[in-house]
């Protein structure tokens, strides 16, 4: 999958490869330049100024290594980002596409909080990892292997100091990543927790406000983050041993090579000259070794993390949509819907919500849907334009399976105004031509005067143009609801469904409602989803919901004779508002 993302530039790869090459070869030559300035200060039979000459020489070329190592490095950082960057935002496109494709089911599966993180966090994760990849994990080896080639080059005899000191820093390294694990495998779901609590927070702040919560909140907060701090401490501990242990194996390597290669001096004084500047080179190529050794075992660290969020992108989109449309043209339907046998559980519940549903309501009716909470009213309406497909039996509309429309047919012919009223910053116009793309000033008048929506949109200077600030928050309750219907009925559905969606409203408004869909949406089947039967007391027919079942249909006055559920319900609301 990102190997895919990257092949896209083969042009910034190729660059990026060139200019750490670069990088790690000005680095690699430097030593074997202060090697020469050495010996030549060395050189007994030089006199001092033909020494300065040669120096000079050596140091001019010493700068010209270093500069064009600092060019590499820069050209390296930049194409590394350029192409990390480039990459991640493809990833980040490319996973919101692959959601768009997903079926409500397949978002519900995810949770959408955990999709937001995969397409924020964890492409960070993996921008991060490849800027890591480009700049530093393909040098270590190649600085490794160089260093240590040229070091035993250098001084052959050596060979075992670097052996030795290499073994010391892999155990060392090794244990310290061990003790390090853990805590970085926990920053993941401890930022998952922070950034989940103070989301919470700050989405409900009038709750957090109303019930003086605040200190709880911080509570909460705080011992995540003391959490989160103790993981950091931990491994700020772990660093401040490894440092000095590194420290002390490298002082050992320096004093072990100086040590010998002074016994050689000693022993050989013919060979003094090529020794010492051949042990600061040495020395040069053991630091080497030892920092890609360390930067190696810290990257692979970060890379791991990196390859967590690989995996989770990877997940998305690979996911197969669960839900597919047939390739059939796009037809009419009328508004009948019928249930047959129609049984539902949700995604990951064992037990259906919905159970052996059988119905059918005539085209241009209005239905009620009552029952008492958590009895599958919702549930059974999400049915109807596809946002869930029956786990048993059939969804029928204008008498045709719902699994055998083409996907516009169904957009054109269903709507459903959700329980809870979200729009979308921007427009007034923007979220009603979500409903119908096409709708000009005319077709919004027309729907906000069915909704009861009109009154207020005229009262704003803008109109249809007037902001909507992110989830409709400079707007009320009931002004959502009545943007959220008239963005139900603009495209005048054969079938609209109202999810409790008149909750908000006054009952003179909910009156009104109603009147302008029985005037105006003659051939609409109007399903409504009531808490009040007040709200369902003149529709042409009630459903009665029972824990999943459907327990009686009829009129109201039918069923106040026969449904000992309804007679429930409504003895209960009457009661209440007697
Ligand atoms: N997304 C979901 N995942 C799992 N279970 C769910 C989900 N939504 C609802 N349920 C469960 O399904 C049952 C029916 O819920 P549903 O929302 O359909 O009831 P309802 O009659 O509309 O209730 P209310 O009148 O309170 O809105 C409940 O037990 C609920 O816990």
């Amino acid at each position: 999958m990102v190997m895919k993302a990257i092949g896209k530039y083969k042009l910034l790869v190729t660059a990026a490869l060139l200019t750490m090459l670069l990088q790690v070869g000005a680095t690699l030559w430097q030593p074997s330049y202060m090697k020469n300035i050495l010996s030549v200060m060395a050189n007994m039979s030089l006199s001092t100024s033909g020494k300065i000459d040669k120096i000079s020489g050596y140091g001019i070329g010493l700068i010209v290594i270093a500069v064009i190592g600092l060019i590499g490095s820069i050209l390296n950082t930049l194409t590394a980002a350029k192409l990390s960057q480039a990459v991640s935002a493809d990833l980040r496109e490319q996973t919101f596409r692959k959601i768009q494709t997903f079926s409500y089911e397949d978002i519900e599966k995810y949770k959408s909080d955990n999709l937001v993180v995969r397409m924020t966090n964890d492409v960070n994760q993996i921008q991060m990892l490849l800027m890591m990849v480009f700049q530093v994990l393909i040098r270590i080896p190649l600085l490794f292997v160089g260093a240590f080639v040229l070091s035993i080059i250098t001084m052959p005899k050596l060979w075992w100091i670097i052996v030795v000191m290499v073994l010391l820093i892999a155990v060392v390294t090794g244990v310290s990543m061990k003790s390090m694990g853990p805590h970085f495998a926990a920053f993941q779901s401890l930022m998952d927790r922070i950034n989940g609590i103070a989301k919470d927070n700050l989405r409900g702040a009038r709750v957090v406000k109303s019930f003086v919560q605040e200190k709880s909140q911080a509570e909460k907060f705080d011992a995540a983050s003391d959490e989160l701090l103790g993981h950091n401490l931990a491994v700020g501990y772990t660093f401040s041993t490894m440092v000095p242990a590194f420290t002390i194996i490298s002082q050992l390597a320096i004093f072990a090579a100086i040590l010998l290669v002074s016994t050689f001096v000693t022993k050989s004084p013919s060979v003094a000259q090529d020794q010492l500047g051949g042990i600061m080179s040495f020395i040069q190529y053991m630091m080497q070794i030892m920092f890609a050794i360390i930067m190696g075992g810290m990257m692979s660290m970060f890379a791991s993390r990196g390859m967590v969020s690989m995996g989770r992108i990877k997940e998305v989109l690979s996911t197969p949509t669960s839900m597919t449309f047939d390739d059939t043209p796009d037809e009419t339907l009328d508004g009948t819907v019928e249930f047959d046998h129609v049984s539902f559980a949700y995604p990951n519940d064992d037990a259906p919500t919905l159970k052996d549903i059988n119905f059918k309501l005539t085209s241009g009716e209005m239905v009620g849907i009552v029952g008492a909470t958590g009895s599958g009213k919702s549930t059974l309406a999400q049915l109807i334009p596809r946002l869930f497909d029956p786990t048993e039996g059939t969804v029928k509309v204008g008498g045709k399976d719902l699994k055998h429309v083409s996907q516009k047919t169904l957009k054109n012919t269903i709507s459903i105004v959700l329980q809870k009223a979200i729009l979308f910053s921007g427009t007034i116009a923007g979220n009603l031509k979500q409903g119908k793309p096409a709708a000009n000033d005319s077709d919004m008048d027309r729907a906000a005067g069915i909704a009861q929506a009109a009154e207020f949109i005229n009262r704003l200077p803008e109109r249809y143009n007037a902001p909507v600030e992110e989830r409709g928050n400079n707007f009320s309750g009931g002004q959502k609801q009545r943007l959220s219907i008239t963005r139900g009925v603009i495209k005048q559905p054969k079938v609209l469904i109202l999810d409790d969606s008149t909750s908000a409203l006054d009952a003179h408004s909910e009156k009104l409602v109603q009147e302008a869909f029985n005037r105006d949406l003659k051939g609409t089947t109007t399903i409504i989803i009531a808490q009040k039967i007040s709200s369902v007391v003149h529709a042409d027919t009630i459903l009665v919901l029972d824990e999943g079942r459907l327990v009686a249909q009829g009129t109201h006055h039918e069923l106040v004779e026969n449904s000992p559920v309804y007679q429930q319900i409504y003895n209960t609301q009457k009661a209440k508002e007697a």
